[in-house]
């Protein structure tokens, strides 16, 4: 049932930018700025005391975001994030006490993994869509090329170590639904509350997938 939300959630999302913010109000922002620029997707991370809030204030304010719920590592993460409402929820990793609390909350869910052992215990536990994390440092392009043909039925989100100048490459791979990061933000952009700025960065990001 999640999975098949998920893949609805996903359908018009491309590029998935890893975000970690101060306080709600920067966080909607942010992700208005993001918008303008035509990226429709955000991953909130609850790195910060401010992610929680923030993914249930985004939520609310802007109706027009998929908003996702990023570092969820253990049960008591997947209980919170689902209460505020997120589109869905993605993490670094994968551990079976994880993923065995994500399938009981029956939340959407883009579980982290690094191998293919990973992936496979993944799909064992009902998850179609997956992260490649960290996606350069574990082989990146190749590794996920590799793993095409044996796991055919195993889409990837890529992230950790694209940026402008590799991120379509990824993109058009035939197993990438989608990718994701945190290059399109600059973090001096962001103290600064330089809103135009990131969104001229999210149209950079657009323009490139409609021009290829
Ligand atoms: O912490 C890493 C982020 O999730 C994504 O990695 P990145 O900063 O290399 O894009
Ligand atoms: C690595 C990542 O994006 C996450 O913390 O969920």
């Amino acid at each position: 049932m999640s999975s098949i939300a998920l893949a609805k959630t996903l359908q018009n999302v491309q590029v998935l930018p890893v975000l970690t913010v101060t306080n709600p109000d920067q966080a909607v922002q942010l992700c208005q700025a993001l918008y303008k620029g035509g990226i429709n997707a955000v991953e909130i991370t609850l790195r910060t005391a401010a992610g929680l809030e923030s993914l249930a204030v985004v939520k609310r304010e802007l109706p027009e975001v998929v908003v996702a719920a990023g570092t969820v590592c253990n049960a008591e993460q997947v209980a919170a994030v689902k209460e505020a409402g997120v589109d869905f929820g993605v993490s670094p990793a994968s551990t079976p006490a994880l993923l065995h609390a994500i399938n009981e909350a029956e939340l959407p869910f883009i579980p982290g993994v690094a191998t293919p052992s990973e992936a496979m215990y993944a799909a064992e536990c009902g998850f179609n869509h997956l992260k490649l994390f960290p996606a350069t440092a574990v082989g990146g392009l190749k590794l996920l090329k590799s793993i095409a043909a044996p796991l055919p039925e195993l889409g990837f989100c890529p992230t950790g170590g694209l940026n402008q100048d590799n991120f379509l490459e990824f993109l058009n791979l035939p197993n990438v639904y989608c990718v994701g990061g945190s290059w399109m933000v600059n973090s001096a952009d962001l103290n600064a509350g330089n809103w135009q700025a990131i969104t001229d960065a999210a149209q950079k990001v657009t323009d490139a997938i409609a021009q290829q």
